[in-house]
């Protein structure tokens, strides 16, 4: 596998309001291959905006790693900060107001960021007449925003995001206020941009649609990764009885996906929400690793005179084959 063009170790984001502090990120562990497209998906306030603007370089991580293409963002001076957000992403939101100048036409808003970064005006005409024809504008490159369609508006924010060569694409919700056509077309934008760029994209995302089109999808809860889905490369028949019935937090088929809970690389694990829902209790565990699987047994109140583990009342969360290193759920 090639090293990865994102990793994060461990990353923890805290914002501080007034007195309060918001842990937004607490501990989280990601890594994107290159070229790889995938989604981040998650509750409200699980902190996908904030990863998001972790890797575009906007905010600073708290503590922990996050490398994007051999730079750590926890390090960068100010000048390299500018020069990684002109060079290495490209970043659109799903305002189209955020992305794009509304005085401006599109091939305006295309040429400024290269403007910013020093290219010579013919040179940033043609490479912005270049973009627009590839995200499908040919012919509306003086259009202003207001003159486009939603959609339109989406991909000449693409070729703005694109404008100066980015590595990775990051999106956060960049469907959020298309019809569901619309973002079909967009995410076959984005899967064209990665065939024939080679491009990374990293796309948050509440669309089912989407996540179901991606290689992968991250789901986060309270700050941390907490299970991974991946497409399956040929859809299950026969055997699908016996695997889980749906897959991800948005719910995605176990036929055309799979569905795994991440131990991150402090040992810690977030059980799904059916898991917890079927746990016969909560609060206060012993964990017991018994030949080749992990129990969890709850601790009893010792003030009642029961001791732990003496009912039929443990969870066995993880099955260990020690002899070929698979770890079943
Ligand atoms: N600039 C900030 N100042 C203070 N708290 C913040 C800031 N940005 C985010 N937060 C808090 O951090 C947590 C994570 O927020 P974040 O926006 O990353 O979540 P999200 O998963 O993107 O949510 P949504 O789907 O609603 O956009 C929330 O509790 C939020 O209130």
């Amino acid at each position: 596998m090639p090293d990865p063009i994102v990793l994060c170790d461990n990353l923890v984001k805290i914002y501080k309001v007034a007195d309060l502090e918001v842990v937004a990120l607490q501990g989280l562990d990601l890594e994107v291959a290159p070229g790889e497209v995938m989604a981040i998906v998650g509750a409200s306030g699980s902190g996908k905006s904030t990863l998001l603007n972790i890797l575009s370089g906007l905010d600073v991580p708290s503590a922990g790693s996050c490398i994007v293409d051999g730079n750590d963002l926890t390090r960068l001076s100010q000048a390299q900060r500018i020069n990684y957000r002109r060079r290495i992403v490209g970043q659109i939101w799903q305002q189209s107001g955020r992305n794009l100048l509304p005085e401006l036409s599109a091939q305006a808003n295309v040429e400024l960021p290269q403007m910013l970064s020093g290219v010579g005006s013919s040179q940033r005409v043609k490479r912005a007449k270049e973009l627009l024809e590839l995200v499908g504008l040919a012919g509306k490159e003086q259009k202003r925003p207001t003159q486009l369609s939603g959609g339109e508006q989406q991909r000449t924010a693409i070729a703005v995001a694109l404008s100066n060569d980015p590595k990775v694409l990051l999106a956060d919700e960049p469907t959020g206020e298309l019809d569901s056509v619309t973002s079909g077309e967009i995410f076959s934008l984005f899967r064209q941009l990665n065939r024939e760029l080679g491009l990374t994209i990293i796309t948050v995302t509440h669309d089912a649609t989407i996540a179901a089109a991606v290689d992968r999808t991250i789901a986060i809860r309270d700050g941390r990764t907490s299970t991974e889905t991946v497409r399956r490369e040929t859809t299950l028949e026969t055997i699908e009885a016996h695997m889980p019935t749906s897959s991800a937090v948005i719910g995605l088929s176990s036929r055309t996906h799979r569905e795994s809970i991440l131990i991150d690389r402090a040992g810690r694990l977030q059980l799904p929400k059916e898991a917890i829902e079927t746990l016969p209790f909560n609060g206060r565990a012993e964990v017991r690793i018994i030949g080749d699987h992990v129990e969890l047994w709850p601790i009893l109140d010792q003030t009642n005179g029961n001791g732990n583990g003496n009912g039929n009342d443990a969870v066995s969360i993880a099955s260990l084959n020690a002899q070929n290193g698979k770890r079943e759920q």
